[in-house]
């Protein structure tokens, strides 16, 4: 070993006996670019979870609604009563809400309707030759959105998912989400929906789910596209059907974040947007990232004040035991670096130079820039769609956004002149493809 890395070895040593909450990662010394190999990586889904998941959506084409109710009284340990809650329930919920949540959810649709509206594109048209092509973007018919609902309740993530669907211009848009104990929906998650002009809602979670909205059963009305966040049977469900169904672009997994900071950030800024994340668990990512030694002691030491007082602490302690990291760096250079690498859900640049950083990342779901900028904007009412790419899919993937829900359509008009203007390279490309009706189709025109 060179003496850089017996130092190294030896400072981390006597650090990591002092973290208590975070697994050490020490990248001080490393010499030349960062690969993957160098840092720990989630593990890749079991293949017996992919088997399981399978069988659950083959369950579900074969037996229709009789299996979604075998399947949510196995999975979810709930009997379902009405399989489809329609619009004037969801209306009446939202009369029903707490007027201050009521106007949360509504100021929160307000600001993701906005960026979305901004965004909307516009069709193209180009003319020459003889020949017009016009770009169309064209909604999808129907949209299912699958909204989590195991460890959490997500109100947040049907306006985060179906507000984009009606901005983009599906006509229906449904939800589903897993039942609670009584086989109803909470009343938040209903209102949610009518704030966002929600068709229907089925009441059904998992894998079964994401069947039942690709292949249809006897209740459930099939969609042309499924976009949403949930856990491994859902993501992998929606992988399995995906020659059937859009899946949307991004594989919007676990809950992460990857938080940069220094001493010019209270540590329990960070401390806290660190358990934001993995509050989510299991199975979340959670990296702080930082080039002061003495900070990433701060940090760890509130995070597990923190966690301790937490009424999440369960799911809060499950992704860092498994995946919840402190790297110290060399330089702002080198946490950039490692961000890009990492290409987590959520960045968060919080230190002084965090803008000038910025400009530098190429790989996140979303990036959150200055001190107060906490991830948890983004989950309720920044603007932009929470559900973002994990695992990470960031290096090549977007969030939720018109793209999952538009399809780009071209109309081609083929004017008197083109035949004679340009049919001739028709002819040329066809003789040497040796497809001689290709050729004819322009020469018979031609003749006549
Ligand atoms: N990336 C994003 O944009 C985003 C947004 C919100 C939430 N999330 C993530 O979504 C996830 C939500 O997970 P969740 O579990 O709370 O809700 P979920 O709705 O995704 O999953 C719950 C369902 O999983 C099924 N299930 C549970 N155990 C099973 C088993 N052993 N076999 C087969 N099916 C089983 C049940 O049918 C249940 O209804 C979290 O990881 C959270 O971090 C991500
Ligand atoms: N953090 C989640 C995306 O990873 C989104 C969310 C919904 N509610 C709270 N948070
Ligand atoms: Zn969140």
């Amino acid at each position: 070993m060179s003496e850089s890395g017996k130092k190294v070895v030896l400072e981390s040593q006597e650090l990591m006996q002092q973290v208590r909450t975070l697994h050490l990662v020490d990248l001080r010394h490393h010499e030349g670019p960062l690969r993957t190999s160098d840092i720990p990586r989630p593990q890749a889904p079991a293949h017996e979870t992919l088997e399981r998941v399978r069988a659950i959506i083959d369950e579900v084409r074969v037996g229709g609604d009789r299996a979604l109710r075998s399947l949510t009284l196995r999975f979810d340990g709930v009997e379902l009563g009405a399989l489809t809650i329609d619009r004037p329930m969801m209306e009446e919920a939202y009369h029903t809400l707490e007027p201050r949540l009521a106007q949360a959810l509504t100021v929160a649709h307000r600001r993701i309707q906005q960026v979305y509206e901004a965004e909307l594109p516009t069709s193209a048209r180009v003319a020459s030759d003889g020949i017009t092509v016009v770009r169309h973007n064209i909604a999808v018919a129907s949209a299912g959105c699958y909204v989590p609902g195991g460890a959490a309740r997500y109100p947040s993530t049907v306006l985060h998912t179906a507000t984009v669907a009606k901005v983009a211009g599906v006509e229906r848009v449904v939800v589903a989400t897993p039942p609670q104990s009584d086989g109803s929906v909470d009343q938040a998650t209903l209102a949610a929906c009518f704030v966002a002009g929600v068709d229907a809602l089925y009441p059904i979670g998992g894998a079964q789910a994401i069947a039942a909205l690709a292949y249809g059963t006897e209740t459930v009305v099939p969609v042309d596209t499924i976009v949403g966040p949930g856990n491994l049977y859902v993501a992998l469900a929606k992988a399995q059907v995906a020659l059937d169904t859009g899946i949307g672009s991004s594989f919007a997994g676990p809950s992460e974040v990857l938080v940069v900071a220094d001493a010019t950030v209270d540590p329990r800024y960070a401390a806290v947007d660190l358990a934001v994340q993995a509050e989510h668990g299991p199975h979340g990512l959670a990296w702080l990232v930082t080039w002061d030694e003495d900070y990433l002691l701060e940090v760890d030491a509130a995070l597990h004040e923190y966690v301790a007082s937490s009424s999440r602490l369960e799911a809060i302690r499950s992704t860092l035991i498994d995946n919840g990291f402190a790297a110290l760096v060399s330089s702002r250079e080198q946490a950039i670096e490692l961000a890009n690498l990492i290409a987590p859900e959520h960045l968060e640049l919080l230190h002084r130079d965090g803008e000038q950083d910025s400009a530098y990342v190429r790989n996140a779901g979303v990036v959150f820039v200055g001190a107060d900028a906490t991830a948890a904007f983004g989950d309720y009412v920044a603007g932009p769609s929470h559900v973002l790419p994990t695992y990470g899919t960031a290096r090549f993937a977007s969030g939720l956004g018109l793209e999952d829900f538009l399809r780009r359509q071209h109309t081609v008009i083929i004017g008197p002149t083109a035949i004679d203007e340009i049919g001739w390279a028709v002819e040329e490309i066809a003789n040497v493809e040796g497809l001689t009706a290709h050729g004819e189709s322009i020469a018979i025109r031609r003749r006549s």
